[in-house]
Formats: structure tokens, C-alpha cells, sequence
């Protein structure tokens, strides 16, 4: 835009200078030289103005509380980048401006951004205002590039309208009825522990790494519910003597796929940050070969199955053999949806597998993180980890999911843990109009970062004791503290999170039967958070764990 206005005012100055001057005022110089020449001044006055200026002295947003450690031309991108974990500079900033309700950052180029850390600005932002602002275009550009155009990446109407369709798939019914699939992963997760036990030297102790684990179980339980097949990456699970998981002769599959993409090192992780801005996957690096293959062969497994699902659906319809059974699947859902007279007639096969992808993402990484910090949490709190299993034993063996779920130690556990560890680090705006949040007015373009730490661990909402793991906070809550908007991982209006419901069923289902069947003993080794990056990613959480004697 910068340069479109600059080469326009440049050719009106050349010619008015023409025009004026008439050929005396300089022979040595062309039109089009002075046109460069004043391009070229104007432009990076423009851009000196921009990134140096504007922020400081003229931008509306200048007043906001800011951190003021700023490097020169990255605002604080560097310090984010090199942070200890994707929310720990928000939480930074959010405690050292407590009474702020909008905190403002410089990123690249200085470049403002703004950080909401009151309910009250969240919840102008996520629901008075929910359509003033929409995802940020390079946050798209990136999803888009690694799952596909789905319901996650579109907006306004389409979103809308494709997201009336898809909340059918996830109606409470037809969650309720993965109890089975649920329970039988459930199963495999003890079976996956027991054979890291037998695979140990002292025979008695075993250890996992949770995330690995978590996904793994996720991935399976996505794969049953989204594409209805079953993935088999528990059951193919094997340690190979020195507790670690033996994936050398895996075959490549989704596990692996899904690894390289969300999971990368950190060249690829850059890469991928970077590509949202500037298109550099053309570069022949073995990164971006990896990349690429592996979305592609995401993508061509997905196309292939639904056309082969689509094609045995029609054959049965045919011959008239066709029955939609009670339970579905999205995929058999959205091939329902599409079929002549129904809702989604006409929904592109590209939209239909971008949903698809999406799902597969959306909904086994961020469950299968809240998974992996329940672990944590169980082995760093010894007292929590007793408490749910004694809450636990009061059911009997058999235990079926409307038992579960009135469990209240159990459900303020999967809710505290979300709250201090929550799994998708953000979700990241632009405001799509002027808009005006607390009062301030916000022009169109204005960044904004929803950070649910900054919510869920603000001590002005949660108490002087907001960092700690204390699961009993939820049978006393008050003042803000009972207000939507101060928790705020699964997001709140429009958007919010469509599986809300399956990943708290999973969850609970997943952690009774290792907290009946198992004892986690502590954290094996230090690990780390994976930074940059859009979830909160333990990297090598390793739990050592025992058997409970029966
Ligand atoms: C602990 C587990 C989960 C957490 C913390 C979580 C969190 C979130 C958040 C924060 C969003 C908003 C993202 C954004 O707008 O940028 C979201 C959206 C979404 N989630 Fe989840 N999620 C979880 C589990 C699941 C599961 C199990 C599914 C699968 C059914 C799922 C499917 C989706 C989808 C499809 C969206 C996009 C909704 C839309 O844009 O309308 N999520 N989730």
C-alpha cells in the first residue's frame, strides 16, 4: 500500500516538476529518473515515519501501558522469541502493569500490538465486538499452509455458516456416544504403560514421554472421531530397552506427519514463522522438503479417503443399501451434509478436507498438551494425585462416564490444570474496522494477542496465589473469578472452541484409568516448553510411574 502511494505521489511530482520547470529545470535528469528519486525519498521517509515515528509520538494507542525494553527496530520479537515459554513475556508484562486492562507491545518494526488482560476487554473483544476484528492474516497464512482452509481459518459469514453446519458433528449425543472409543483408548494407554514397564530394567518402574504419549492417544481418538479410522498408533507403540519409544521402523503415517509439522525443530519452526510473512518454502532445504512432503502427504490422505468414502456411500445408496447410523464420524457427517437437498450441498471437497485437517489438529494437540500437564501436575503434587484417586475409588470397577463426570475433585482438576497450563498459548487478531476497547479507540489493522494466561494467571482476578495448582479454587469462586472471560483457554463467544465438551470427556475418561491403575512417582528429567510456537509444548516430559497393586 505504502508503495502503491509512493510511486503514485512520485509520478504526479515528476510531472508537475515537468510541467513547471519546463525541459530547463535539469537536462541531465529523465522523467522517470526524478520519479525514482522522489519514490525513493518518499518512501523511506514514509517508512522512517512508520517505524520510528508513528508509534512514539503520533499512534492513539501511545498512552497504553507498554514495556519499554524495546530493541530499536524488533520491538520485543526477539525477547518472545527467546523466552523461556510462548506466554511467559504476556505474564511478564500483565504483572507489571496490574491495573491495566490493555497492555500494548512493539513487535517487528515496531509494529503495535495489543494485549487484552481484563474480563471486561476480553469480553468486548470475544463477544460485545465479536465481529470488529477477525485473525490476523499472517497467523492464517501459517495454519493455512500447515492444515488446510477450514472452519479455524475462515470468517465473518462463511464462518458462520460453515460452523452452524459442523456444531451437528459435536452435538452432546454425538459425543456421548464415543464413550466406547473412548474407553477402549483408555484401555490402550494402560496397556502402553504397562509395556513401558516391561520394558524397564527394574521391572517395576516404567517411564513415558507425555507428550509423545498424550499424542499418540489423541491422535487415535481424532482418528476414530473425525475420519473414523482407527490409527493405531498406541497399540504400535513398543520402548526399546533404554525407555524410550521406538519409532525408527515406523512406518510414515499420521504420528510422524503431524510431528514434522507441529512439532518441528527449531530451523523448521522458524521457517514457519518466517513463511507467514515472507514465502521462502521455494528454498531447497532439507526442512522445507520435509515440510512439504509431509503436508502433502497429509493432504493427499485425506482426499483419498473421502473420495473413496464418497464413492462406497453412493454404491450403498444405490443399491439402496444406505442406512445413516445414530453415531457418525465428520467425515460420514460432512458426506451427509453434502449430498443433493441436504444443508452443505455444495460445499467444495477442498473445504470439506481443510475441516477435516483442521479438526485432526485442532483437536488432538491442544488435548493431548492438557493431557501431558495433568501428568506433571500428578507428579509434582503427590496430595492432588491422592485426592483424585481416592475420589476415584469410591466408583466401582466398572466405571461408565455419567459416574465420571459428577466427579467434582476430578473436574476442578481438568479445569485447574487448563487454567495454569493453558494448552493453545493464543489466539491472534486484527482488528477488521475502528473499533474502541475500554474506551480506546483501536484503528483497523491494530494487532491484537488473546492470551488466556494473562486471564487465567492475572492475580487481580485469581488471587495473589494465581500460579498455583490448587484445584479446590473452583468451589469458591468470586467477584471476576465467575465471570466467562477469566478462563478463556477454549476462547469464549462465536468461536469458541467446538470440541470443548469431547476433550473434557476425554480427558477424564484417560486420567481415571491411569490414576486407578497407576502411580506417577515424579518428573524423570528437566524438560522444556517448545517456544516459538502456538500451544504450550512440554519438549521431553518424562514421568516415571509404578503400578498399583490390586
Ligand atoms: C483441552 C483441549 C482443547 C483446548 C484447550 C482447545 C482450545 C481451543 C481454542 C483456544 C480455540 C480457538 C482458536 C481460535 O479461534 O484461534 C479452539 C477452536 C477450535 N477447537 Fe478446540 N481445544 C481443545 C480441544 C478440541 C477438540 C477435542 C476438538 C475436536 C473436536 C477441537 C476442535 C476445535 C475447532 C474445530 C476449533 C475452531 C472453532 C471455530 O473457529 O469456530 N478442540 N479450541
Amino acid at each position: 500500500m505504502d508503495v502503491f502511494k509512493c510511486l503514485s505521489l512520485a509520478a504526479l511530482e515528476a510531472l508537475a516538476i515537468r510541467v513547471v520547470g519546463g525541459r530547463a529545470h535539469n537536462d541531465n535528469l529523465t522523467r522517470v529518473q526524478t520519479g525514482c528519486i522522489l519514490f525513493a525519498i518518499q518512501y523511506l521517509l514514509l517508512k522512517y515515519y512508520r517505524v520510528f515515528l508513528y508509534h512514539k509520538y503520533f499512534s492513539p494507542l501511545r498512552h497504553i501501558p507498554s514495556p519499554t525494553d524495546n530493541h530499536f527496530f524488533f520491538g520485543q520479537s526477539i525477547k518472545k522469541f527467546k523466552a523461556d515459554t510462548p506466554i511467559s513475556l504476556y505474564v511478564k508484562w500483565m504483572r507489571d502493569y496490574p491495573k491495566a486492562h490493555l497492555i500494548r507491545y512493539l513487535s517487528l518494526a515496531n509494529t503495535e500490538v495489543l494485549v487484552p488482560t481484563s474480563v471486561d476487554a476480553v469480553k468486548e473483544i470475544l463477544q460485545t465486538q465479536c465481529y470488529s476484528s477477525h485473525k490476523s492474516s499472517g497467523w492464517r497464512r501459517m495454519v493455512k499452509e500447515m492444515a488446510g482452509d477450514g472452519v479455524i481459518t475462515m470468517e465473518f459469514d462463511r464462518h458462520r455458516n460453515h460452523r452452524k453446519m459442523l456444531n451437528g458433528s459435536f452435538s452432546l449425543a454425538n459425543i456421548r456416544n464415543l464413550e466406547p472409543l473412548l474407553k477402549s483408548k483408555a484401555a490402550e494407554v494402560t496397556q502402553l504403560f504397562d509395556r513401558a514397564i516391561a520394558a524397564n530394567k527394574d521391572g517395576r518402574t516404567g517411564v513415558i514421554d507425555c507428550t509423545d504419549c498424550s499424542t499418540k492417544t489423541t491422535l487415535d481418538i481424532m482418528g476414530m472421531a473425525v475420519l473414523g479410522i482407527d490409527l493405531g498408533n498406541l497399540r504400535e507403540t513398543t520402548f526399546n530397552g533404554q525407555n524410550k519409544i521406538d519409532d525408527v521402523n515406523a512406518e510414515f503415517g499420521f504420528h510422524k506427519a503431524y510431528g514434522i509439522v507441529f512439532a518441528p525443530e527449531t530451523l523448521s519452526k522458524t521457517l514457519m514463522f518466517v513463511n507467514g510473512f515472507v514465502p521462502i518454502r521455494w528454498l531447497p532445504i532439507q526442512a522445507n522438503r520435509d515440510f512439504l512432503f509431509a503436508t502433502s502427504w497429509l493432504d493427499n490422505y485425506i482426499t483419498e479417503l473421502l473420495r473413496r468414502r464418497r464413492a462406497e456411500t453412493k454404491t450403498a445408496m444405490d443399491s439402496g443399501k444406505y442406512e445413516s447410523s445414530d453415531s457418525h464420524d465428520l467425515l460420514t457427517f460432512l458426506i451427509e451434509e453434502s449430498m443433493p437437498g441436504a444443508p452443505a450441498e455444495g460445499i467444495k471437497e477442498s473445504e470439506i478436507v481443510g475441516h477435516l485437517l483442521q479438526f485432526m489438529v485442532a483437536g488432538h494437540e491442544t488435548s493431548a498438551i492438557a493431557l501431558s500437564w495433568c501428568l506433571y501436575i500428578m507428579a509434582e503434587k503427590p496430595d492432588i494425585q491422592a485426592r483424585l484417586r481416592e475420589e476415584l475409588a469410591a466408583l466401582g470397577d466398572n466405571i461408565v462416564y455419567s459416574e465420571l463426570e459428577k466427579l467434582t475433585y476430578l473436574d476442578n482438576f481438568v479445569k485447574e490444570s487448563i487454567r495454569v497450563y493453558p494448552p493453545a498459548s493464543g489466539t491472534f487478531h486484527q482488528a477488521a474496522v475502528d473499533m474502541s476497547i475500554d474506551g480506546i479507540s483501536i484503528p483497523k489493522g491494530t494487532a491484537i494477542d488473546l492470551i488466556a494466561a494473562v486471564l487465567q494467571l492475572n492475580p487481580t482476578i485469581w488471587g495473589d496465589d494465581a500460579d498455583e495448582v490448587d484445584p479446590t479454587r473452583w468451589d469458591r469462586l468470586s467477584g471476576d473469578q465467575l465471570s466467562p472471560y477469566a478462563f478463556v483457554a477454549f476462547l469464549q463467544g462465536p468461536r469458541i472452541c467446538i470440541g470443548k465438551t469431547l476433550a473434557f470427556m476425554e480427558m477424564k475418561i484417560i486420567l481415571a484409568e491411569i490414576v486407578r491403575n497407576f502411580r506417577i512417582l515424579r518428573v524423570e528429567r528437566p524438560f522444556t516448553v517448545q517456544n516459538p510456537g502456538f500451544t504450550l509444548r512440554p519438549d521431553g516430559l518424562e514421568v516415571r510411574f509404578e503400578r498399583i497393586a490390586t
